[in-house]
This record gives structure tokens, sequence and C-alpha cells, in this order.
């Protein structure tokens, strides 16, 4: 299934991100944008003695929200509380994480759009006001009172901008998209992480890991590790394009970064569906997995290589998918639409 999978983006325990994890922004690779705009408003809040505005890191698993969140409280020189949606079960938890929070404080909520909605209602006037508002008492005697908050940067992380709430969205003065990285960028990315592993790896080496990495360091990270294991059962001292690529072959790894499970994503459209348009809904069923899983984890980085489009009646398998799978469009087959 697709907790299994080698290429699956989402945090798994032998992942041990901590390790490679960037300190700092001088030390974060790629999201250059974002990167230099929060550096700006780093600096600005620091020179004004004040907390960072609300940020809202949105984006595929793996591409460092997490990582960035931690890199803010770092840069601010403050305090680090991180919690996440779904464990935060009632209001009074909420407010008893706020009232704990430090001058200046960094609370980081990841998975942010699993909120209880009445849990999310007290986030807005702690978020626009720095306030809490409390019901004392039942019945006629009930009262509200106001608890003034110290100043905190909220921090919140989803994979599904389109789940969180317009309300909740509005309050975050700092919203980062966070991009798939290049080739390039997931090269340093590798010899850094080889570096600190302490493994010894040829540019071509590196090379081919990036590429095969599905634009996400954590992949890139964990694709690593699994070829240090080749290397080294293997006794190669060196890992270079051909010790990474026989290895990664191995694992069934394509020279797309792709496994047997997008393959199965794309032969079904092109066998099953004549290249499409097919829905979401049908692809899940024959994949065995929620749809969720399909939108988010394997379809994102097939729409990044244009493999495939997502229209409006469903999925259709572009000619690069077609010549990636070694085979020719069906004669009146849909591809033609969207790409050559
Ligand atoms: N820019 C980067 N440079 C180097 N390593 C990175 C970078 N971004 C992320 N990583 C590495 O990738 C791994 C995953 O990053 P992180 O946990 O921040 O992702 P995430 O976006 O929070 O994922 P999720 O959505 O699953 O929570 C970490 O091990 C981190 O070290
Ligand atoms: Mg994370």
């Amino acid at each position: 299934m697709t907790d299994d999978r080698l290429l699956a983006a989402a945090r798994r325990p032998e992942d041990v991100d901590a390790a490679l994890r960037p300190k700092s922004l001088d030390e974060f690779v790629g999201q250059k944008a974002a990167r230099e705009n929060l550096r700006i408003f780093i600096q600005a809040a620091k020179s004004r003695g004040d907390a960072l505005d609300h940020v809202l890191f949105f984006g595929p698993p793996g591409l460092g929200k997490t990582t960035l969140a931690q890199i803010i409280a770092r840069e601010m020189g403050t305090g680090f509380r991180a919690t996440s949606g779904p464990v935060i079960a009632k209001s009074g938890d909420l407010a008893a994480l706020l009232t704990n929070l430090e001058d200046g404080d960094v609370l980081f909520i990841d998975e942010i759009h699993r909120l209880q909605p009445a849990v999310e209602e007290v986030l807005y006037p702690a978020m626009e006001d720095r306030a809490l508002d409390l019901m004392i008492g039942e019945g006629p005697s009930a009262r509200s009172v106001r608890i003034d908050l110290p100043r905190f940067t909220l921090v919140g992380a989803t994979t599904r901008q389109g789940l969180i709430t317009t309300p909740l969205r509005d309050r975050f003065g700092i919203p980062v998209r966070l991009q798939f990285y290049t080739v390039d960028e997931l090269e340093l990315v590798v010899r850094r992480a080889a570096g600190l592993l302490g493994l010894a790896i040829a540019p071509d080496g590196a090379r081919e890991v990036a590429t095969r990495a599905r634009g996400t360091p954590r992949i890139a990270g964990r694709l690593l590790r699994r070829v240090r294991d080749f290397a080294d059962v293997a006794g190669e001292p060196v890992v270079n394009r051909k010790v990474a690529d026989d290895a990664l072959t191995r694992l069934e790894v394509d020279a797309l970064g792709l496994d047997a499970m997008d393959r199965r994503y794309l032969m079904m459209i092109a066998d099953i569906y004549r290249g499409g348009p097919v829905g979401v809904e049908t692809l899940a069923a024959g994949l065995s997995e929620p749809r969720d899983t399909v939108e988010e984890v394997i379809e994102p980085y097939l729409i990044q290589l244009g493999l495939i489009a997502r229209t409006a009646r469903g999925r259709c398998l572009n000619g690069r998918g077609w010549k990636h799978l070694g085979l020719n469009p069906p004669p009146g087959a849909q591809e033609g639409l969207f790409d050559a």
C-alpha cells in the first residue's frame, strides 16, 4: 500500500528527518522566493521588536514546511511549540496551549486543516487581537471574559490548501506556497545530506539521486540512505552514477523517479480508459487507494512532469505520458488536445 512506497512523500519513522534538517535560512536550499521574503519579514519584525506575522505554509508532503517553521523560531530567537490539528480535541486544549506561550513564541500547528470548527473559532481572536474569549459559568449567570495573550506567531502547515476555511486563511498575514524542487536544488540537498551522513558521493551520483527524487527533499534523503545500503554491501567506496542507478533500478524507481504505483496509475489510464478522461474516483477504486492519496500524493508530481492533465471531465494521459510508458496513443485518444 501507499505507506510502504519508497517514494511516498509522507513522513515515516525511519526517515530520522531531524538529522538532515537545515537549521537556518542560509542552509535551506531552494524555495528562493519564499526564503527571501521570509528573510525580509523576519528582519523587519526583529528590528521593530515585534513578533512575526502569522505564517501559513501549504504544499505537498516533504517539501520543508515543518523545517521552515523551526527555522523561523530559530531566526527570530524565540521558543518553538509544536502541535497538530487532529491532536487538539477541545477548545480548552488550545486555550491552555495559548495561555502557556512565552512572549514571541512560535506556535506551529501541523495539518491545520484538521482543526475542529469549535477549536478554530478560538484561534480567530487569538490571531487577530491576541486575546482569548472564555465563557465562565453556565446558564443565566454565564459571562464571557477576555484574556490577553502574549505576542506570538502562529505557523500553520497544510497539504490541503482547499480544505482551509476562508476565515482562517484570511488571518494569516504571510501565506507561503511551497513548490517542488528543481533537480539542481535537489542535487544540493543530496550533497549536503551525504556530507551529514558521512557518505562519499560523486557529482554524477548526486545528480542521479536528485533526478529520481520526485522534486521532494524528503524522498531525496530516503533514496540516498537506500543507495548507501547498496553501496555498503557492494563494497563501493564512492556513490557514482552507476552505483546510484543500479540501486535505484533495483528499488524499481525509474528514470523519472516514478515507482510501481505511479506506473500502475498511468497504465490504468492508458490501458483501460484509452488515455482518459477518467474520473479520479474510478482511478482510486482501481488502485485500491483512497481518493485523497491519489490527489495529494500520486498526481501532483505526474502533473508537474506533464505526464497527465487534470481536466473538468477527468484525468487524461498526455503525449509525454504515453511516451514514458513506451506506448502509442490509440486513434482518437484525447491526448492531442493537451500537448504534443
Ligand atoms: N530546503 C531543504 N533543504 C534540505 N533539506 C530539506 C529541505 N526541505 C526539506 N528538507 C528535508 O526534507 C525532510 C522533510 O522536510 P519537512 O519535514 O520539513 O517536510 P514537510 O513539508 O513538513 O512534510 P509533511 O507535509 O509530511 O509534514 C527533512 O528531513 C528535511 O531535512
Ligand atoms: Mg511537516
